[in-house]
């Protein structure tokens, strides 16, 4: 389970509640020296476990640097596995900055770089990979259902599964290697061996393919569902992206080829992540600048997982196609030519006409992309490890009778080692105990 690499002998501390002023600032010891470093600034370890008021002094000048609720949290059943400390500061960044400055002259002790505490965390078993990047997730979650997912994972459902496919894996593993050990001795039927393994591999292979085959839903959650507002120049996009995520976040003007950058706002509509992308008017330009804009107009919307493609109620659209990808067609400026668009949803940035039916579609769009049920893969990690792991199950299962064992064993391991990445547990050590264990004493 834990990795065997070396565990950090420093002890390290961070602020874990942000940068700006506020109530109430954390700030996170873990390491050997924890316990130190409250002896020093707290003048003791409060009852473990319980928030006691301290007052917090400079080592050195035993100058009184704030009241604070301190914790002390022996190791090894902590976030990290290793002693930790927390204190609870005023959150002033005097303050803060002048606990740290302590805290960086008590011997032993260093600053946390990025990560630093999921990365112990990790190394001395606590949490796998998978529930790591659940912890990274969590922390980035702006909506509801990114929140869900992370949270699936931080408690395990990736890793468990994943744990539950590699042991059957290792079991499979156990039995080719019997196999080509009594192989030569001739008192096992080898037909009978290598049907029941096919079988049992093909099984695993369709259990680890049924979770790949999800539509990417779980990455695309992480990610957001991506909507890219095209057409021609002064279509009214950047209005619209203004309107629809109520933020005034692009430059609007009635001079045609106004946007050249892609421009992003983030939104949540209805706990689904969505990404808005306002773009470069579409149109043939001798102006490089714009040019390139318009280049970036095309790379985004073959990215999309939704065009808007904007027509003015009152000007020409873009003629040319804007290619196979899911486009809902927005007849923009509504009010200043009233009657119906073939085909396309009315839209008036100024009379705020058509702009909810617009959000119910592409948040209807969105939930029909994220479908139903939760995503066991969340990350392309994932699914390239899965992948690869069920294409070297396949090949067992494939394998015709006959079929060299060492060869075998070969697949089913890399398979192993694939399913043992997700989590990152890359070692093979606990098969290798399991095989030798059941082995006769003097084999
Ligand atoms: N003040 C504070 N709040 C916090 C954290 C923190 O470190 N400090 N966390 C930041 O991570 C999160 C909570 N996560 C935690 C995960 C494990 C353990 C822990 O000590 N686990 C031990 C003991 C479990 C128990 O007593 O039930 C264990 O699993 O053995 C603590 C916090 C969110 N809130
Ligand atoms: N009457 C009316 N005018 C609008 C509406 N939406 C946008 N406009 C005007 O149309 C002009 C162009 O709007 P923009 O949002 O800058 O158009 P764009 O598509 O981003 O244009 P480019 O960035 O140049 O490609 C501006 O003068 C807007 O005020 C609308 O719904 N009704
Ligand atoms: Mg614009």
């Amino acid at each position: 389970m834990t990795p065997s690499l070396p565990t950090p002998t420093d002890t390290i501390f961070a602020p874990a509640s942000g940068f700006g002023r506020a109530a109430v600032a954390v700030v996170r010891i873990s390491g050997p020296a924890a316990g130190a470093a409250l002896d020093r600034l707290a003048g003791g370890r409060p009852e473990p476990r319980r928030l006691s008021l301290r007052r917090l002094r400079d080592p050195a000048s035993h100058e009184i640097l704030d009241q604070a609720l301190v914790a002390w949290l022996p190791g090894p059943a902590t976030a990290t596995g290793e002693d930790m400390a927390e204190l609870h500061l005023h959150g002033g960044l005097a303050v803060r900055a002048a606990v740290l400055r302590a805290l960086a002259s008590v011997p032993g002790c260093r600053p946390a770089e990025a990560g630093a505490f999921s990365r112990r965390a990790f190394l001395n078993g606590r949490i796998d990979l998978t529930e790591a990047e659940g912890i990274a997730d969590l922390i980035d979650a702006e909506t509801e259902a990114q929140r869900v997912q992370a949270l699936r994972q931080l408690d395990g459902a990736l890793g468990r599964q994943v744990a539950t496919w590699r042991e059957t894996g290792i079991d499979l593993l156990a039995g080719a290697e019997a196999a080509l050990d009594f192989a030569d001795e001739g008192d096992v039927d080898a037909d009978d061996l290598d049907a029941a393994l096919s079988g049992r591999a093909a099984a695993l292979r369709d259990a680890i393919q049924g979770a790949l085959a999800d539509g990417r839903r779980g990455e695309r959650l992480r990610e957001g569902f991506c909507v890219v507002l095209a057409g021609a120049p002064n279509a009214g996009k950047s209005t619209l992206l203004n309107a629809l995520s109520g933020r005034d976040a692009a430059i609007v003007s009635d001079i045609p080829g106004t946007t050249r950058d892609t421009i992003e706002v983030r939104c949540d509509l209805g706990g689904l992540p969505v990404i808005l992308v306002d773009t470069a008017g579409l149109r043939a330009t001798e102006d490089a600048i714009e040019a390139e804009g318009v280049k970036r107009t095309h790379r985004r919307i073959r990215s999309a997982d939704l065009v808007l493609h904007l027509m003015p109620a009152d000007g020409p659209a873009v003629a040319e196609g804007l290619g196979d990808i899911p486009t809902l067609r927005i007849r923009t400026k509504s009010d200043l030519a009233p009657g119906a668009g073939e085909g396309a949803l009315a839209v008036s940035a100024v009379t705020g006409a058509g702009l909810d039916a617009l959000l119910d579609a592409v948040q209807a769009a969105a939930a029909a992309s994220f479908g139903q049920g939760d995503a066991l893969v969340t990350r392309e990690r994932h699914r390239a490890a899965l992948t690869r792991a069920a294409g070297h199950l396949d090949r067992v299962a494939a394998a015709p009778a006959g079929f060299p064992p060492e060869l075998i064993a070969e697949d089913l391991r890399l398979a192993v080692r694939a399913l043992g990445e997700v989590g990152g547990h890359v070692g093979v050590e606990e098969m290798l105990d399991r095989l030798f264990s059941g082995f006769c004493i003097g084999k």
